[in-house]
């Protein structure tokens, strides 16, 4: 079984030594070019695919998005292929902004209790919407590209690298089409696609700075994305979890949950395995909130889940729930332990989903290693 047969056709930019970045599709072990297939004449895209990046192609809409992936699957045995070994991948679009919500029920339940042992785990606005913040666009970074440590304040004259560096696993949506007061059956029109997304986190930064306005410079330091774009329609889907109490109007029907598996290594070790479609909150419930207001959301615009974190500790989407804040470290495979990470670290993000017609489709992988 391939992860990358012709129902999963993922999106992303490469070059070959010396040569410019090209749109091409992931399949099997090759890359198909995209840009030389428009060039040809094989392709009509107005010259969406003749970019540097997603962007002018995720711009075009639904109608166009569903023609070109047709299109690209019955020419797939015809089109000029190149060996992934032989490319290098490149952050796959221009992000133009970025948000993360904070989704998981056992994440958000896990890190109160964490963070604020005094209170009850969720907060009592939490099931009537989706909690969120901005990021910062300019710092998301293509899988592989390497984690500097920041540092900062760690607490009242304290300033220092941190030392508890950790990771969030969670799936972004990359926006297509602009909107705004987007319903949530709108989804299909203006998400383009799936990534997988390491939001990198400074445990120790984020529990001094965060409050009262919440994450800052414990997060925006780096979160690395896969370098490839999955289709929305690549994926089936599935009934999300059922919400009590009924969310407000505007955030009905809640639209479909995906089935994405997510695997996390550390080093190698497989430490958890996160399950996506047991997430509250769905990601048409996110965009019809991120846009309630009025706030527009644009092309290259990138959503993220959240921390997928199960009910299992074996299910944790991040080191802080997994060794539960460092107290219960990890053992990894050559022998050492682990509570957060240490420089050199390398942590892989991967992910399988249910596919559309019953197949089983990749995401492949988001990887970064910490240094100094
Ligand atoms: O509960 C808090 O104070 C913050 C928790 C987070 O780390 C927020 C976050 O990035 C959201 C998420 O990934 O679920
Ligand atoms: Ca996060
Ligand atoms: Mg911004």
């Amino acid at each position: 079984m391939t992860l990358f047969g012709p129902e999963t056709l993922p999106y992303g930019v490469f070059s070959t030594p010396g040569g410019a970045r090209r749109i091409g599709v992931r399949l099997g072990d090759a890359v198909l070019d995209l840009a030389r297939a428009e060039a040809d004449d094989l392709i009509l895209a107005g010259g969406a695919l003749r970019q540097p990046s997603l962007n002018v192609l995720m711009a075009l809409g639904r109608p166009q998005w569903t023609a070109i992936r047709a299109r690209v699957a019955e020419l797939a045995p015809d089109l000029p292929a190149i060996p992934l070994a032989d490319v290098e991948l490149h952050l796959p679009f221009e992000v133009a902004d970025y948000t993360d919500f904070y989704s998981s029920e056992h994440h958000a339940t896990n890190v109160g209790r964490i963070l604020r042992p005094d209170r009850p785990g969720l907060q009592p606005n939490w099931k009537h919407l989706p909690i969120g913040y901005h990021g910062r666009a300019a710092t998301v970074v293509v899988s592989g590209t390497p984690i500097a440590r920041p540092a900062g304040q760690l607490g009242p004259g304290e300033y220092g690298p941190s030392r508890r560096l950790d990771i969030e696993a969670e799936v972004g949506f990359v926006v297509g089409v602009p909107g705004r007061r987007l319903r949530t059956a709108d989804l299909a029109e203006h998400v383009f696609g799936v990534v997988l997304v390491n939001d990198w986190s400074a445990r120790d930064i984020q529990a001094y700075e965060y409050q009262p306005l919440g994450p800052f410079l414990g997060k925006s330091f780096a979160t690395s994305v896969s370098p490839w774009v999955v289709p929305l329609e690549a994926f089936a889907p599935v009934e999300p979890p059922a919400q009590d109490p009924a969310p407000h109007d505007y955030l009905l029907p809640p639209g479909p949950a995906l089935d994405i598996r997510l695997r996390v290594e550390w080093n190698g070790t497989e430490v958890s395995s996160p399950p996506y479609a047991q997430m509250y909150w769905t990601p048409a419930q996110q965009l019809a909130h991120l846009t309630s207001n009025g706030a527009l959301v644009r092309t290259g615009d990138l959503f993220a889940s959240g921390t997928v974190s199960g009910p299992e500790r074996s299910q944790a989407g991040s080191f802080l729930e997994l060794t539960w804040n460092g107290a219960e470290p990890v053992r990894l495979a050559d022998g050492t332990t682990r509570g957060f990470l240490l420089d050199g670290d390398t942590v892989t993000i991967s992910a399988t989903a249910a596919g559309a017609g019953g197949t089983t489709i990749g995401l492949g992988s988001v990887t970064g290693t910490v240094c100094p």
